[in-house]
Parts: structure tokens; sequence; C-alpha cells
């Protein structure tokens, strides 16, 4: 995994969509069992565990401060060249990856007690998040991904996270094996 306190040059892209526009997510209205789980409401993590029948887990893909693309700077309403924190996991059921989820935390959002979003580690973002009130949750966007093969998400969602004036930015791609 690279250094915590790498440059932009030291996360390597994600080799599955490096922001919600790059998924090309089309025909957001999603319906049946997809549709359940893009539309969830509360905590994904919680949700997956229940969901688990043996174990649950976060495998840290990559983590550390690089350049968020243009659209989710902008989506996020910070400079664009301003790097930020981006931690990018897969959620692990039963020894299966469910979901690869990459989030983009502005350096404002890690300051004070926001720095403990920097060491995480492999406790879920989630468990954070919602267990404190002064975090809220905006509205999802949705959507169908285009695929180029049969491994990669079927669905994507992705929201903003508010605390006052700070933010952050969740996207969640959900894997076929969800599915299976
Ligand atoms: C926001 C949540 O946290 C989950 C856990 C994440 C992590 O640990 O990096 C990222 C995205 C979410 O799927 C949640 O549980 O709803």
């Amino acid at each position: 995994m690279p250094s915590r306190d790498c440059n932009p040059a030291c996360i390597p892209r994600t080799d599955w969509y490096r922001s919600f526009a790059a998924a090309a997510l089309r025909s957001p209205a999603v319906h049946g069992k997809l549709g359940k789980w893009l539309k969830l409401e509360g905590s994904l993590t919680r949700a997956l565990q229940l969901q688990c029948r043996e174990s649950f887990h976060v495998d840290i893909l990559q983590e550390g401060f690089a350049r968020p693309s243009l659209e989710e700077a902008r989506t996020l309403g910070i400079p664009i060249r301003q790097n930020a924190w981006i931690r990018e996991v897969c959620l692990t059921g039963d020894n299966t990856p469910w979901v690869l989820a990459r989030t983009v935390i502005p350096l404002s959002t890690l300051a004070g007690r926001g720095r403990r979003l920097r060491n995480l580690g492999r406790r879920p973002l989630g468990a954070y998040l919602f267990s404190n009130p002064e975090w809220q949750r905006g509205p999802f966007e949705t959507g169908l991904c285009h695929r180029s093969s049969s491994h990669q998400p079927l669905a994507a969602r992705r929201s903003r996270f508010f605390s006052g004036h700070h933010g952050l930015l969740v996207g969640e791609y959900f894997l076929p094996t969800l599915f299976s």
C-alpha cells in the first residue's frame, strides 16, 4: 500500500472507476434487488454484515493523499488542484468481494476531529459516520455502470456526507458477486 503521505503520483489510478462520471452511469431508475441496495438508507456496512453468514471485513486497496478527479473536486467544491485524502476499499463478505468504495475527503474535513478519518484502518468508514450524529448524508446519485468485463461493478451509488461546512464524497460500486 502506498505510504500515507505520498504525492498524487503514489496513488495509482483506480482500475474500476476513478470517479462517478467515469463509471458512465445510465438509467438511474434501477429496480429489484439491485435497486434495493442502491437506495438503502443507513449504513451499507451494517447491511452487508447482516447479509454475511461467516465473516465481513474491509480490505484497504489504497489510501493516501492524492488529487481527486476534476469531477470529484467540483462535486466537493474544492480547488481542482488540491490534494485530498482518498480511500479505496473492498467490502468483503464471506471472503467474497461485494462492494468497491472510493471516498474522497477534502483537507479541510481532516482538520480537528476529522483527523480520525485518516486513521480508520480496517474500521468501516460507516461506523464512524453513523455513530456521529453531526454527520448527515445528502441525496444519492445512482445508476447502472457501463461494464467492459463481467467482473466489473453492475451498479453504483454516490452521496456526500456533511458535518457543518465540511463534507466528504463516498462512491460505492456493487459487484456482481453480491447478487450471485
Ligand atoms: C459510508 C459507509 O461506509 C462504508 C465503508 C467504507 C470504508 O470503510 O471506506 C466506504 C464506503 C461505505 O460502503 C457505510 O457503511 O454506509
